[in-house]
């Protein structure tokens, strides 16, 4: 499974981090940036993201920015992302279960790096629940959406 990663510069930190112990723990990553602090607007980093996720170059994204709000909203303007901005495990838990949420988002002003990693377990390792779930899901990408 290939992990995308895209931050604006008040995400880079902690995407850097997470991207770091990621590759460590064995995965495939795709760093997208930005890289370093100077000032971005996170739509066309979102935008990066998703594009890499509808493409197939990845499996799962992690979007980070300030708040986690705007990011998750550029990523989620793409039909291919179901992206869930979380700021605690059981969150990232159930946007696998019940939304098979492609990309998670954390809001890095927010949500500091030991709890942003358990989010991340949680959306690595917990399988889409299916059933109801997949009706509802189906409907997100339905043209009417009913
Ligand atoms: O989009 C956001 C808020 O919804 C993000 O938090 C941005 O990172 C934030 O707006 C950036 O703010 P800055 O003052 O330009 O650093």
């Amino acid at each position: 499974m290939t992990i995308a990663l895209a931050a604006d510069h008040a995400g880079f930190a902690l995407k850097d981090a997470l991207r770091d112990w990621l590759r460590e723990a064995g995965h495939e990553v795709l760093d997208l940036g930005t890289n370093g602090a100077d000032s971005v607007d996170y739509p066309r980093f979102g935008a990066l993201l998703a594009e890499a996720i509808a493409d197939g170059r990845a499996d799962r994204g992690i979007a980070v920015c300030g708040s986690g709000i705007g990011i998750s909203i550029a990523v989620n303007r793409n039909p291919a992302c179901r992206c869930a901005l979380v700021n605690e495990p059981l969150s990232a838990t159930l946007a696998r279960e019940h939304n098979d949420a492609n990309v998670i988002a954390f809001g890095a002003r927010l949500t500091g790096i030991d709890l942003a990693k358990a989010c991340v377990t949680a959306f690595l390792d917990t399988p889409f629940a299916g059933g109801r779930h997949q009706r509802r899901v189906d409907q997100l990408t339905a043209p009417t959406g009913a």
